[in-house]
């Protein structure tokens, strides 16, 4: 287990910049060492600026897009193509311009998808994906997260019954405090699979989430570790009271 480390970047585009750079190495590094590599995604905003950043750096195609596999922290459990749903801005802000593999981009299914509304099930199938790598869960290189006001990562809530989940890999979660309601989350035994875990947090309205979880207080954002790395990526502003 990795104790957190911080590195506070001057704002949300330099973080969103530096964490891209440091995606793209990481995905590089993996690639050279065992052929190829397992990166998760995160939703929300610092999330998705992370994308965009990718997108746009020059060195985007250092890294074999083919033998890259994408898998997410969570989802929204939302029709295909629902502009809320991680699955559809992570293609807007980066996939689509991308030469993935499709078999390689696993996604949590929709809720008009072969599951239809039932997200047990939806969260069941994605448990079988992640095995299908020869153990629970592929040995992500690195898997990023952002975090809520509250100490949220993933679909993981602080209070809220999925944060206490011990057992297995992804799993439903129903009323979720952040809308919308119904998501599919990896549990923090999943997470905890990770070489590398990053927790994204820009802006002042996180400080207190990432005061907390670096404190003593029990979130979820602070319960978080990668086998490697544990690594906060902030902003000065989300780092202001540390
Ligand atoms: O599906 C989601 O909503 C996200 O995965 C969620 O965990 C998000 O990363 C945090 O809520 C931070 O979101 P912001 O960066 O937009 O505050």
């Amino acid at each position: 287990m990795s104790e957190p480390e911080k590195i506070v970047l001057a704002d949300g585009e330099q973080l969103a910049a530096a964490a891209a750079a440091r995606l793209i190495t990481v995905l590089v590094d993996a690639q050279a060492a065992r052929g190829h590599a397992h990166a998760v995604l995160t939703g929300g905003s610092n999330g998705g600026a992370l994308l965009k950043a990718v997108a746009a750096s020059p060195a985007r195609d250092a890294v074999d897009w083919a033998r890259v596999d994408l898998w997410w922290g969570d989802e929204r459990f939302l029709p295909a193509g629902d502009p809320e749903r991680n699955e559809t801005q992570a293609r807007e802000y980066l996939l689509d311009a991308l030469p993935l593999e499709p078999g390689r981009v696993h996604v949590m299914a929709p809720s008009d998808g072969e599951f239809g509304d039932d997200v047990d099930a939806a969260a069941a199938a994605y448990a079988a994906e992640l095995a299908g790598f020869g153990s629970a869960v592929p040995a992500f290189d690195v898997l990023m997260l952002g975090v809520g006001p509250d100490g949220h990562v993933a679909s993981l809530f602080p209070g809220h019954p999925g944060y206490a989940v011990t057992e297995g890999t992804a799993i439903a979660v129903r009323e979720s405090p952040k809308p919308p309601p119904v998501r599919i989350s990896l549990t923090l035994g999943a997470i905890g699979a990770a070489r590398q875990v990053w927790l994204l947090a820009g802006g002042a309205g996180k400080a207190d989430a990432v005061a907390g979880a670096l404190g003593d207080q029990d979130l979820p954002a602070g319960a978080v570790r990668g086998t490697e790395r544990t690594l906060w990526l902030l902003d000065e502003a989300a780092a202001s009271k540390l």
